[in-house]
């Protein structure tokens, strides 16, 4: 059967879950059913709202819990996510304490997403980085700031080893520092780099500026070589990221930051689980790339929660996989937690943790190519800080432990 399945975690005053789930699966469907006519019901049939489970879980002060999955079947919406939620999760998100926390697609349905262009694998062929996670830095302090500065602190970046700089979400189209000469002149720095290191660093610009005008913009980042593409979807909305991800002409990886979804993800008894949100959602959207807030970081989330969106992104399924970046407040003395918890799919990302280091930003990149490789050779960090200057100054800095 084509259909998706909400699965809606319910705070209620009393338990009658069966009533609350009969009543969600009409309301967002065909409205009544028993008091129908025969034929109309026979009519009906197709679009009717299906309880799948119930399930009482417990309490939680004065309320009862319950896990309730309906199922909505296609015939009710078109195949894209702004219709899928609003049919599972429009109206009701306003009624009361119930939280969307999970959405099962059918096969059927899922074909018609493409999701990640690249996914873990395609962004492994294209930079040829294998058998590690990826690490990833952040430009910091850059508003107010000319090009040169933008270009100086490229260049330490790229010079500390690490795969990819990302702009900070907060830089938007601005005259000081242009999207274009962003793309255009610090590609010029990375081949810089290249060429004296034999290092490729990619770096991922931030795709900002009025929705209809996102199209056009990333096709032009593409013609003018730029290697990522930096989106704040949950500013603009799934179906924004979709579409990028799905034009031919935008042939660059997209990495989604999660700004804004924390508006509608922490509570426990509204809004969206960060699964779905930061997780299952944005695979299906074609995100190449997923932040989160990682469990030790400095907006952390529960360490089950990261896992969970972990798992969404990277789960076996029709679609690529999308590379988890547990990110925010990250330093070097984190990567062995972070590769035990997230694998080798994965990319480490830090802004302060590589600006911060006292060296410089390239020493603090360094320190954490230095960290991956004394943990892939199964060394702790303070044996491997006795050989490797700039890890040993960030472990003096920042310790070898999470919080
Ligand atoms: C979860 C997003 C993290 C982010 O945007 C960012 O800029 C992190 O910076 P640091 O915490 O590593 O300095
Ligand atoms: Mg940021």
């Amino acid at each position: 059967m084509t259909e998706v399945i909400a699965t809606y975690l319910v705070h209620s005053i009393d338990d009658n879950f069966e009533k609350k789930a009969e009543g969600i699966a009409l309301g967002l469907t065909v409205g009544s059913w028993t008091d129908l006519p025969q034929l109309e019901q026979q009519q009906l049939k197709k679009h009717k709202g299906r309880v799948v489970s119930i399930e009482n879980v417990g309490s939680s002060g004065s309320r009862m819990k319950g896990i309730i999955r309906i199922a909505y079947p296609a015939a009710n919406y078109s195949p894209d996510l702004p219709a899928i939620l609003t049919t599972a999760f429009g109206k009701l998100s306003l009624d009361g304490e119930i939280k969307l926390v999970d959405l099962e697609f059918s096969p059927e349905l899922t074909a018609h997403f493409s999701g990640p262009k690249f996914g873990t694998e395609g962004i492994r062929q294209l930079t040829g980085v294998q058998g590690r996670p990826f690490v990833m830095s952040i430009f910091k302090g850059i508003l107010g700031k000319d090009l040169n500065f933008l270009l100086t602190q490229l260049e330490h970046q790229a010079r500390g080893g690490v795969d990819f700089v990302k702009d900070d979400e907060i830089l938007f189209e601005n005259v000081l520092t242009p999207f274009e000469q962003r793309i255009v002149r610090g590609r010029e720095v990375l081949e810089h780099v290249f060429s004296e290191t034999g290092h490729r660093t990619r770096y991922a610009v931030n795709l900002t500026g009025r929705t209809f005008d996102l199209r056009d913009k990333a096709r032009r980042a593409t013609e003018l070589g730029a290697d990522m593409l930096l989106f704040n979807v949950y500013a603009y909305g799934l179906d924004t990221l979709q579409s990028l991800a799905e034009d031919p002409e935008i042939a660059i990886t997209i990495m989604a930051h999660p700004a804004v979804s924390g508006a509608f993800t922490p509570s426990r008894k509204y809004g969206l689980s960060n699964q779905l949100a930061l997780g299952k959602l944005l695979r299906l959207a074609g995100a190449d790339f997923s932040l989160f807030p990682s469990p030790y970081g400095s907006v952390a989330l529960e360490k089950g929660e990261t896992l969970q969106i972990a798992d969404a992104l990277q789960a076996p399924g029709l679609l690529k996989t999308t590379l988890p970046v547990p990110s925010a407040g990250i330093h070097p003395g984190m990567v062995p937690q972070l590769i035990e918890d997230f694998g080798i799919n994965s990319v480490i990302n830090a802004g302060g943790g590589v600006h911060g280091h006292p060296a410089g930003s390239a020493a603090g990149g360094k320190a954490f190519r230095q960290a991956v490789d004394a943990t892939l050779s199964r060394k702790t960090l303070s044996e491997a800080a006795q050989t490797n200057t700039e890890l040993q100054q960030a472990l003096e800095l920042w310790g070898d432990k999470v919080r």
